[in-house]
């Protein structure tokens, strides 16, 4: 009843999910989750897929730190977070990403959701309320060049947490909370695993391998 299993269209529940007309909207749109630790190369990727495939790129990073240059109260708590680099508020993440996404249903071929889910608990709130994913985009780079690559970031990015302190807490929070998401969605044959020690070209060629493979 209500039910869409079809198999690259996103999956709604009418009881607790969208309400009909916005599950209606997300009809056959793909929803591809990029998981990785922190300077992993997320965000690098993600802008050459939304050039080579006119993906819509939504970054809850980008979605947090909007956020807190508004200057509102709530931003203030999060940058906190942030720069303890721990996780915000799951509910706060949730509602940004699914009002960038509806704001965006009708006119989007797919939705590259970057740094999203950091927690099982964030990908299985985020099925509940949106929709399941069709792919989980898994970039993967060691922990030492993960440092490195936050370092040198740090020297332009002016981010708050693009520090030696918070990246390590970032790592921990990364290996503690968000692998074991990568496990969580193994088991759905979703997952594809890219190797991201290379160069940019070369991580990005293993990402079309499998946006390729998805039509
Ligand atoms: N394959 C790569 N090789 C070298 N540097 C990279 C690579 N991918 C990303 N970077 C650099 O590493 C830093 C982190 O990349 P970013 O895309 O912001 O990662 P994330 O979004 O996962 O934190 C950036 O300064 C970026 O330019
Ligand atoms: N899905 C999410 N849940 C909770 N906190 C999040 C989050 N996405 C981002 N944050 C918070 C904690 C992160 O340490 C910080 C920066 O996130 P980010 O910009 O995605 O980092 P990066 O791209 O370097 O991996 O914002
Ligand atoms: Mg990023």
């Amino acid at each position: 009843m209500g039910h869409c299993f079809s198999h690259d269209s996103i999956k709604t529940n009418e009881e607790q999910g969208l309400p009909k007309a916005d599950a209606e909207k997300l009809k056959g749109v793909k929803i591809i989750f990029v998981v990785g630790g922190p300077g992993s190369g997320k965000g690098t990727q993600c802008e050459k897929i939304v050039e080579k495939y006119g993906f819509t790129h939504l970054s809850s990073g980008d979605l947090l730190r909007e956020e807190v240059r508004s200057g509102s109260e709530r931003g203030k708590t999060l940058s906190e977070i942030m720069e303890k680099g721990e996780l915000v508020p799951l509910d706060t993440v949730l509602d940004m990403l699914k009002e960038a996404i509806l704001a965006k249903a009708e006119t989007s071929k797919g939705f590259l959701i970057d740094g999203y889910p950091r927690e099982v608990a964030q990908g299985e709130a985020f099925e509940k309320k949106i929709g399941s994913p069709t792919l989980l985009l898994y970039i993967d780079a060691g922990s030492e060049t993960m440092v490195e690559r936050l370092l040198k970031r740090g020297e332009t990015s002016g981010r708050v947490d693009d520090n030696e302190e918070t990246i390590k807490s970032r790592l921990k929070t990364y290996y503690s909370a968000t692998e074991p998401v990568i496990k969580f969605y193994e088991g759905r044959g979703i997952v594809r695993r890219i190797n991201a020690e290379g160069s940019v070209e070369s991580v990005f060629e293993e990402v079309c391998t499998h946006l390729d493979a998805l039509n």
